[in-house]
């Protein structure tokens, strides 16, 4: 803590997990802290699991000189997982006992601790040896989060041997969801990755100081007043909304978009899967069969690799020649990265076909731009649950989970017909994105309970 004109001022620093899906909000909520005064330092595991975020971490630093960078140095481990992210955020947790120097080496001392809830287990031990209070920042959606902070009692229960009769999740007398939007291996009777971490994580962060979620109140207001009128936990730390996380300025990579430059205001179908996913490669055909049959204009990132240091083929080989031209003729294809808040926020973008990775929804929301989900894994049926609920979008449930069949071409292209011609989904959206900017403007619900927050963390 420190002192300015004999004002005291929170020193906080922030830990976040794999991928551009973690680390993205914390830099914006990092962003967020610097224009309120708050002093920051930003822990950056190193090595990161993809370029995109030693770039973008490199960025960050060089626009906000006055945020702190510690490295923290993780142990060299095999990588054997099935998958990159999942072994990486393993890696950042068995490294966890070098946190402790770090953190007393910091001055001034902390007043508060923010970490990503998937590193809640290696992290809030340590903190609470230190007494140092530890917030959790939530990435994904409060209607998640339900599932999350009930998933070690629902997991030691009869709660999952009777879903066969029931179809829905509950706790207690609570009916959450239905089994159908639950990440499939939540549900299985044998022990998985998946399952570990949700009872370790969540059994943690239940003991955290509170939980900051990237949503807004009139958002996700049934979820949040579940948890916080104690209906799936008894006494649920406090959990704070404190989105739409805005992007920072220098976000904006600022390059001229000349093509969308040219398309007509609203009529242009941005498609995207988030940071790690890649479909399959007969699915991106289909895809591409389906953008063009669709007579929409788009903008597509194409992934071939989850992780983009592997992303090395080139388009051509993974789309085919002829469905390359022709893709060519309506649109802009993108390989592996574009940066996604260039395109949600141009003028000429109306429609987001995504799988609903919760940043990308609440980047939708803030841009009001109309989402056709297409989730693929883990969280996003809940998300886009979420999202048809609220009227930020539609969703095809039949075409299941990533890899479960595959979506013909004609069938893509009906709904995204469908989707772009949706007038009162875009008048609905436009709605969404007054409603997403009045709660992080100022007295709104976020401004005021992340304002809440510091002044009383400017105490400690
Ligand atoms: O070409 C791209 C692709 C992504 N992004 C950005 O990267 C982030 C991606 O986050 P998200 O949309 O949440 O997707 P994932 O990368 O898939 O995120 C992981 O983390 C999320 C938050 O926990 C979860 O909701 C997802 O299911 C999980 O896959 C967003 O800020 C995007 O703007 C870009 O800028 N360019």
């Amino acid at each position: 803590m420190s002192s300015s004109g004999g004002r005291k001022l929170a020193h906080v620093a922030l830990l976040p997990s794999a991928g551009m899906g973690h680390l993205t909000p914390f830099l914006r909520l990092a962003a967020l802290f610097v224009a309120r005064n708050v002093q920051v330092t930003f822990i950056t595991p190193h090595p990161t699991v993809s370029l995109t975020e030693s770039q973008a971490l490199s960025t960050f630093f060089a626009s906000f000189p006055q945020i702190k960078q510690k490295q923290f140095h993780l142990l060299q481990a095999e990588k054997n997982s099935f998958d990159p992210f999942f072994s990486h955020i393993e890696l950042i947790k068995s490294s966890g006992h070098l946190l402790p120097p770090l953190l007393s080496a910091l001055t001034p001392s902390l007043s508060v601790f923010i970490t990503d809830m998937t590193l809640a287990s290696a992290v809030i031990p340590i903190t609470q040896a230190i007494s140092l209070p530890t917030y959790v920042l939530f990435t994904s959606s409060a209607k998640m989060m339900t599932l999350f902070l009930s998933y070690p009692a629902l997991a030691g229960s009869r709660a999952l041997d009777d879903l066969e009769e029931t179809g829905v999740i509950k706790i207690r007398n609570l009916e959450l969801m239905p089994k159908s939007l639950v990440p499939p291996p939540l549900l299985q009777k044998s022990d998985n990755f998946l399952k570990k971490s949700f009872v370790e994580e969540s059994g943690k962060v239940i003991e955290s100081s509170g939980i900051l979620v990237n949503t807004f109140v009139s958002f996700e207001f049934e979820s949040l007043g579940k948890i916080n009128d104690g209906e799936v936990l008894e006494r649920p730390p406090s959990v704070v909304a404190i989105g739409p996380l805005p992007p920072y300025d220098s976000e904006k990579s600022r390059l001229q978009l000349a093509w969308l430059d040219d398309q007509p205001a609203g009529s242009v179908l941005y498609v995207s899967f988030g940071s790690r996913t890649a479909l399959a490669r007969d699915q991106i055909r289909e895809l591409g069969v389906g953008l063009i049959t669709s007579g929409s204009r788009f903008v597509w990132v194409v992934k071939n690799s989850i992780v983009d240091k592997e992303d090395g083929q080139e388009l051509e080989e993974v789309i085919g020649h002829e469905l390359m031209e022709r893709v060519k003729e309506k649109g802009l294809i993108v390989k592996s990265w574009v940066q996604q808040e260039d395109i949600l926020s141009h003028p000429a973008v109306g429609g987001f076909l995504s799988h609903c990775g919760w940043n990308s929804v609440m980047e939708a929301a803030w841009n009001g731009v109309r989402i056709l989900a297409w989730p693929q894994n883990g969280d996003q049926k809940v998300n886009a649950d979420v999202v048809e609920r609220i009227g930020l979008g539609t969703w095809v449930r039949s075409w299941g989970w990533s890899g479960e069949k595959l979506v013909s071409g004609a069938e893509i292209a009906e709904r995204i017909r469908e989707c772009m011609g949706n007038e009162s989904l875009r008048i609905q959206t436009l709605g969404i994105k007054e409603d997403a900017r009045k709660a992080v403007g100022f007295g709104g619900s976020s401004d005021k309970g992340l304002t809440e927050l510091i002044s009383m963390w400017n105490q400690f």
